[in-house]
């Protein structure tokens, strides 16, 4: 599967401007290259003006599903949508969408951890569902958003479900960059999958973000990164006929005892 990820400079407080930034990427990048999927990064609509996001979060995805499914079948490309702030009813939300290459939304998923160090549980609201495998061009895989990345037993959770890759997407600062690089090694190492993320670069009220989107191949392997810092496009394909192989090298998941973690 051929992967495309954008490592987004996200306008701060203009999703319109944000929208059409992602247009232009998919027009330029993805009738270059051909990609089977893509990857956007975390609240890229809005990106984290909190203070501002009454006015600025979608409702329900009434712009933004239109939008991407759209894009999805006019370019024949599924989608891992990154998240945008989204109000349901008064609450507001951390949404990420998924979308099949034609065009069907296959899975939404609502941020579950919130951050304290950013004030977000002042703003938003945690995601109350559990969070679910989905299927893309028959491949088993699961989302995550940013902080989600800190509790293990998320991640724990969709490779029992069966993910075969697992997304991080985020808006991650570089005075923490540490813990993104060897978190998202360690998720794959333990879960013997494909950990693939995209980061946002760029600066908001004094925050500049990591990039370095990673592609981790479930053996722990880097097979890509993007640049620290900047805006850009990381292309990779990877080979899941690994993922079996590894699984049954080292077998952790029929290794496990359950019944003395709590679970
Ligand atoms: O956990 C961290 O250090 C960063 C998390 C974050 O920035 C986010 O979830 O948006």
């Amino acid at each position: 599967m051929k992967y495309m990820i954008y490592q987004m400079d996200v306008v701060v407080a203009n999703p319109k401007e944000n929208q059409i930034k992602i247009e232009k990427w998919v027009e330029a990048q993805v009738t270059k290259s051909k990609p089977d999927t893509i990857v956007l990064p975390e609240m890229w609509n809005a990106g984290y003006a909190l203070d501002q996001l009454e006015e600025l979060a979608d409702d329900n995805g009434e712009v933004t599903i239109p939008f991407l499914r759209n894009l999805a079948s006019k370019h024949d490309i599924n989608i891992i949508a990154g998240s945008i702030a989204n109000k349901k009813g008064k609450a507001i939300y951390n949404t990420s969408y998924i979308f099949n290459r034609s065009g069907e939304l296959v899975y939404e998923y609502d941020k579950v951890h919130l951050v304290p160090m950013l004030n977000e549980p002042k703003y938003l609201n945690g995601g109350e569902q559990k969070a679910k495998i989905f299927e893309l061009d028959g491949v088993k895989m699961g989302v995550i958003i940013c902080y989600d990345l800190r509790f293990p037993e998320l991640m724990r959770s969709l490779a029992l479900q069966g993910a075969e890759v697992i997304h991080v997407v985020a808006q991650w600062p570089t005075s923490r960059k540490e813990h993104w690089k060897y978190l998202q090694y360690a998720r794959a190492i333990e879960n013997q999958c494909y950990v693939i993320s995209a980061n946002s670069s760029g600066t908001c009220n004094g925050t500049n973000f990591a990039g370095e989107s990673l592609v981790i191949n479930p053996s722990g392997e880097l097979v890509t990164s993007g640049p620290p810092e900047k805006e850009a496009t990381v292309e990779t394909s990877i080979d899941l006929s690994i993922v079996e192989e590894i699984r049954s090298n080292i077998p952790v998941f029929t290794s496990r005892v359950p019944h003395l973690y709590g679970e």
